[in-house]
């Protein structure tokens, strides 16, 4: 149990609790934020969301010690007055509401920008005039391609991490054409980004920008047709995990070449904690926060997954494991992709002396044994019923 006597920040100054007011706590990040503070320090959370499933185990339970400490409120910020005073009732605002899944970038380009860019305005806003710290969330998506998807497929550069990895002050932010919508989400966090960095130097707001490299663990998205929508595209943890528990091939898309470097929530939580409780060192900063050692291919993350799946569930692997679709046949028009993500960790290293510690093997291993456990059953009996058609 935390209490607020023996905390001190990594400057040794002791912690003093504050309350936090903390928009899109529903969500998967949200919801693991929340389980933090909760269990292991003596912040308030002020939790504002549409929903609140994937944070139902946290409130209103009497005999919780936690329960004075977490209230939910359920709200759109789209268009909901009381916003200004939760974020006045909190000494820290995070902001962690957004549409974040690719199928929805360029289906509905309107949706992401709005939800990316035009819903942040009003909290960025409060916060400077009301003089609130800022935790904002952005993406690695800003980075877009890497320099060196634009080099000849043989050129020997492409091994060199000068055309490849992603630094927060010095790489470009490279999307494709306007037509390619894929890119409205990360034009959208791009350009609030630049607002909340402009309001910093001219108006002081203290902030601090999150660049979330690929987290993953229990409680991401939705398995489709249990807990989300039939026809729904969620990200590539569950849309794997929905094809490992129907034993269905996992679909690739464009043959799975994307890389990516995926990083197990709870290392990536114990980053923002640091950002939370250390506002010296986090203020006026942007951080990658990812797993540079867990890059991996699509393809692998499929074959890692199938491995890793059949140990966990005691099934045996499928004989053909994946099928090979286009982008055009999953995502629909305007999809284009990110090719490489390893995140550079100088800045995070050297202002919170943080680092990842959990490698994809056993991240995998301890996620896919919650997605067993906890949907294997809804499954089966969804399979086995007959379909209304
Ligand atoms: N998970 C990742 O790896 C990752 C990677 C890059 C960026 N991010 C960023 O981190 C943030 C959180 O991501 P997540 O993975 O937890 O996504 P999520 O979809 O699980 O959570 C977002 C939450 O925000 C809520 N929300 C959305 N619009 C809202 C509104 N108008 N009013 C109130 N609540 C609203 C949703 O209901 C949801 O619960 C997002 O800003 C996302 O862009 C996440
Ligand atoms: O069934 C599938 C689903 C996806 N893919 C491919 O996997 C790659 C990763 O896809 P995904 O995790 O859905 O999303 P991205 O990494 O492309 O983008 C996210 O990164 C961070 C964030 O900002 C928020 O989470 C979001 O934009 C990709 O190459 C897919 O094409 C697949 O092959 N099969």
């Amino acid at each position: 149990m935390a209490t607020a006597m023996n905390r001190v920040d990594l400057d040794g100054r002791p912690i003093r609790p504050i309350t936090i007011c903390m928009i899109g706590a529903g969500g998967f990040i949200g919801s693991h934020l929340c389980e933090k503070l909760l269990m292991e320090t003596p912040h308030t959370i002020l939790a504002l969301d549409v929903y609140n499933d994937k944070i139902k185990h946290l409130l209103k339970t009497e005999s919780l010690s936690w329960n004075d400490r977490i209230q939910f409120h359920r709200l759109n910020i789209k268009n909901d007055s009381r916003l200004e005073g939760l974020i006045k009732m909190a000494d820290l605002t995070i902001n962690l509401a957004a549409i974040c899944t690719p199928a929805d970038y360029n289906t509905r380009p309107l949706d992401t920008i709005y939800s990316n860019f035009i819903d942040s305005l009003p909290v960025v806003k409060y916060c400077t005039e009301n003089n609130k710290r800022l935790i904002h969330f952005s993406t690695c998506e800003v980075y877009g391609k890497t320099i060196g998807s634009f080099l000849p497929k043989d050129s020997p550069l492409r091994q060199d991490p000068a055309y490849y990895i992603l630094k927060e002050d010095a790489s470009p932010c490279i999307f494709g054409p306007i037509e390619k919508q894929r890119w409205s989400y990360a034009c959208a966090k791009q350009l609030i980004e630049r607002l909340i960095y402009a309001e910093g130097a001219e108006n002081g707001l203290e902030f601090t920008i999150v660049r979330p490299f690929n987290w993953i663990g229990p409680r991401m998205d939705f398995i489709p047709g249990i807990d989300g929508p039939s026809e729904g595209v969620p990200r590539v943890l569950a849309c794997f995990s929905n094809a490992l528990l129907r034993r269905e091939p996992l679909k690739l898309v464009d043959g799975g070449q994307s890389q990516r470097s995926f990083i197990y929530i709870k290392d990536a939580i114990e980053a923002v904690l640091l950002m939370i409780e250390n506002p010296a060192r986090a203020n006026g900063h942007i951080f990658n926060v990812g797993n540079p050692y867990n890059e991996v291919t699509v393809r692998q993350l499929a074959e890692m997954m199938t491995e890793v799946y059949a140990n966990v569930s005691g099934e045996p692997a499928l004989e053909v494991p994946t099928v090979d679709v286009s982008s055009k046949e999953f995502y629909g028009e305007g999809y284009d992709d990110s090719d490489k993500r390893v995140p550079d960790m100088t800045i995070i290293n050297r202002q919170l002396g943080w680092n990842p510690k959990t490698s994809l093997w056993d991240l995998l291993e301890s996620t896919l044994t919650y997605q067993h456990r906890t949907y294997a059953e809804a499954v089966k009996k969804a399979i086995a019923r007959p379909s209304s058609s």
